[in-house]
């Protein structure tokens, strides 16, 4: 099935689109969902280097503390090197921003804070540095030092509270993303299945189409126009083997009587379980065909005249002794059959079909139920036409 939809330039399309569709889905879904875990990813970074610079700020109020109490050269270099240290926090904090394009905007309004809170910084470092030469500035020092530590305070809340309030703008937008993206993943993967099924039906009906172009709706068999296109094909193929082929015409004997005495529903089953008879006898390399109301007609290749009459002999006597299912008749229908045949393709369908008719024109006229054939001379000259000599056989039916 599979084979045969890919077999089909409409289901070689949909399924690249398909596929190609399945790619596109795959590498959004993908991208979303790295989107999603980058963006998490870098606020958690941020949010960790903001409580890391929260956490130097007591660092530095106890080594002014200590200083205050001991004051000393060594401590008096742990107060700067916490100063240089809660400078760096600063700095980290400030660059990360910078790099977090999508959140510059909404906390822009502290950037002033962050300017201060640096030039205050620096001037804490050069006080520190004084207050190594002169211990009285620890006191201003520490003073000064408690104001910029409440000012960090604030500074880095206030970041911590918006940084919090942007990641859960954040990841709201994301997951609608998410959703959006999913919901159109969907819809692609739908019209993608879509358009498979519509090809697939496509294909289907086109076959329908084919197969009711070539065969008789009742009942199932080949129509004239198949059979009428295998006939030249194998009369080409019986002139290239130089072998025989027979055409066989066969008709029911009285069809009318069993469609008044009946009615024509009858009528149509009688021919339905006629054709599936004549189908189950012919061989498979024969054409069955109905080409007409209760017309039959066999297409036999490599067959020679005698084996057709035998055939044709056989499939009628199997036919009269067929009693058909469901059906009260008064007696098994019958059929006359006309044979004819060629050796090596030398005729036309129509000169076949010609001498077929009348020998099953004999047939009726001997008086039904039986088989008749009509043969073209063996080797026909121009001026020996096969219908001519056809029509002479017909009126001497000793030779037949
Ligand atoms: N039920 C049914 N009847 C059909 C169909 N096609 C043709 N017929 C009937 O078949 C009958 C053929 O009648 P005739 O041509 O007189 O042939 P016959 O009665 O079989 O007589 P002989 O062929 O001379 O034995 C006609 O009544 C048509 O209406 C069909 O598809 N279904």
């Amino acid at each position: 099935m599979m084979r045969r939809f890919l077999r089909q330039p409409g289901g070689r399309l949909a399924l690249i689109f398909a596929a190609i569709l399945c790619a596109m889905s795959a590498i959004m879904g993908s991208y979303v969902y790295s989107a999603c875990q980058k963006a998490s990813a870098d606020y958690t970074t941020l949010i960790s280097d903001i409580v890391l610079a929260q956490q130097a700020t007591p660092q530095l109020r106890v080594a002014l503390e200590e200083g205050r109490r001991l004051p000393s050269n060594e401590h008096i270099q742990y107060i700067d090197y916490f100063i240089s240290l809660s400078k760096r926090h600063l700095d980290n904090i400030q660059n990360s921003i910078e790099h977090h394009r999508y959140l510059i905007a909404d906390v822009e309004y502290l950037n002033h804070h962050f300017s201060e809170l640096n030039s205050r910084l620096s001037d804490l470092a050069l006080l520190s540095q004084e207050a190594q030469q002169r211990p009285e500035l620890i006191d201003p020092l520490q003073s000064v030092a408690m104001e910029i530590g409440s000012a960090q305070s604030w500074l880095y809340n206030q970041l911590l509270e918006d940084i919090r309030a942007i990641s859960v703008q954040q990841r709201l937008a994301m997951q609608r993303l998410s959703i959006a993206v999913s919901v159109l993943l969907v819809l692609m993967v739908s019209a993608a299945i879509t358009l498979c099924m519509a090809v697939i039906y496509l294909h289907r009906q086109r076959n329908v189409m084919h197969e009711l172009m070539l065969t008789d709706e009742l009942t199932g068999l080949y129509n004239r126009r198949h059979l009428v296109n295998v006939a030249s094909a194998g009369l080409t193929q019986a002139q290239r083997n130089r072998a025989p082929l027979s055409l066989l015409l066969l008709d029911l004997d009285h069809f009318k009587q069993i469609n008044d005495t009946y009615g024509h529903p009858a009528g149509d089953e009688v021919l339905r379980q006629v054709s599936k008879k004549l189908r189950e006898l012919s061989r498979p390399s024969d054409t069955l065909a109905r080409i007409g109301g209760e017309e039959f007609c066999l297409l036999m290749p490599n067959t020679a005249t005698h084996d057709a009459i035998q055939a044709a002999d056989r499939l009628r006597q199997e036919i009269e002794a067929n009693t058909l299912r469901g059906m009260e008749l008064h007696a098994n229908p019958t059929i006359s059959i006309g044979v004819t045949s060629c050796k090596s393709g030398s005729l036309t369908f129509e000169q076949l079909y010609s001498l077929a008719d009348k020998a099953l024109y004999k047939a009726k006229a001997l008086g039904r139920n039986r088989v008749e054939s009509l043969l073209p001379p063996n080797a026909p000259s121009p001026h020996n036409d096969p219908l001519t000599y056809a029509h002479t056989l017909i009126h001497e039916p000793s030779d037949s």
